[in-house]
């Protein structure tokens, strides 16, 4: 059926459609790429692609087979080169159907309502507040919903109960197990010395050492929170979701920490990728 004529265009509804969904789908992948390198590399290629188009309307038939012969391997070129956000990309996907997230799945399947989040965080921010004191460098990483096995293999093996003395021997200065990143799920320290992703965020500051790089990291690629204490300045920092809350108190801590792992139904944010620091 047409919606509207424009000169010889018949528009039909499923044409509006079409060009809705394609917008909508153009928005996404900006907020995807958006301060990332990818989104340079976005930019040029298409830079290439309005070159290719101006050299064949104009007739200029060499350099329009050259950039011809570019672009028809652009697709994989680009697969290549963007599998780091179509990765991030699908995870969102996966993570935005997820049923057990979704509130209208809440609304008539609620679990019985609990007060405390699974991971006990007194003893996680009693470390972290010791730490900080004594300028104890440490990363730890509270699991959420997202299974973190890939990263949990990547260190050494623990199953411990989260206890702050085992927090504190682990970051402990002559502790074999103080590299790296630290990982707990529920109420068990699962492992210690994992190797987290680094986020490549160009928008984080240059300053940005590699241990808040990869709680940022982590969290963007995860819905688990990440806590990095620095061994330098003794700051406490918290990533989620991508977003890095710097230099907090050992309560703001607790208070977002708490608030994160029981809020359920808090839905991803669509800039993924794009940190934020909240000094
Ligand atoms: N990808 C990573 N995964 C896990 N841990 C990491 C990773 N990168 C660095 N670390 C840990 O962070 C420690 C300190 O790294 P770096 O000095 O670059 O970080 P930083 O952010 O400047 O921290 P600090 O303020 O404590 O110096 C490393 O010794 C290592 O234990």
């Amino acid at each position: 059926m047409s919606v509207m004529k424009i000169g010889f265009l018949d528009i039909e509804w499923v044409d509006l459609l079409d060009v809705l969904l394609l917008a909508f789908l153009l928005y996404q992948i900006y907020f995807l790429v958006k301060g990332t390198i990818a989104s340079r590399i976005f930019l040029g290629y298409l830079l290439i692609y309005l070159l290719y188009l101006v050299a064949k309307a104009v007739g200029l038939e060499l350099l329009t087979t050259l950039l011809g012969y570019f672009i028809s391997v652009g697709a994989l070129a680009l697969i290549i080169i963007f599998q780091q956000e179509i990765r991030r990309f699908l995870l969102i996907i996966g993570k935005s159907t997820n049923l057990a997230n979704s509130r209208f799945f809440m609304r008539w399947f609620r679990p019985p309502t609990v007060s405390e989040p699974a991971t006990p965080l007194k003893p996680i921010v009693d470390a972290c507040k010791s730490m900080s004191s004594e300028f104890t460098g440490g990363l730890m990483v509270v699991s959420k919903n997202d299974d973190l096995d890939k990263f949990v293999q990547t260190g050494d093996s623990l199953d411990a109960l989260v206890s702050k003395r085992l927090l504190l021997s682990i970051a402990g200065q002559y502790s074999p197990l103080r590299d790296g990143a630290v990982i707990i799920t529920d109420d068990r320290i699962r492992a210690a010395r994992c190797i987290l992703p680094i986020s490549e965020n160009d928008e984080i500051l240059t300053s940005t050492g590699f241990r808040h790089r990869a709680a940022i990291g982590i969290t963007e690629v995860t819905d688990a929170a990440a806590i990095a204490i620095s061994e330098e300045t003794g700051r406490i920092s918290l990533a989620i979701d991508g977003e890095f809350y710097a230099n907090i108190s050992s309560a703001e801590l607790e208070e977002k920490l708490q608030d994160y792992l029981m809020d359920a139904s808090k839905p991803r944010r669509r800039d993924n990728g794009k940190s934020n620091n909240h000094a």
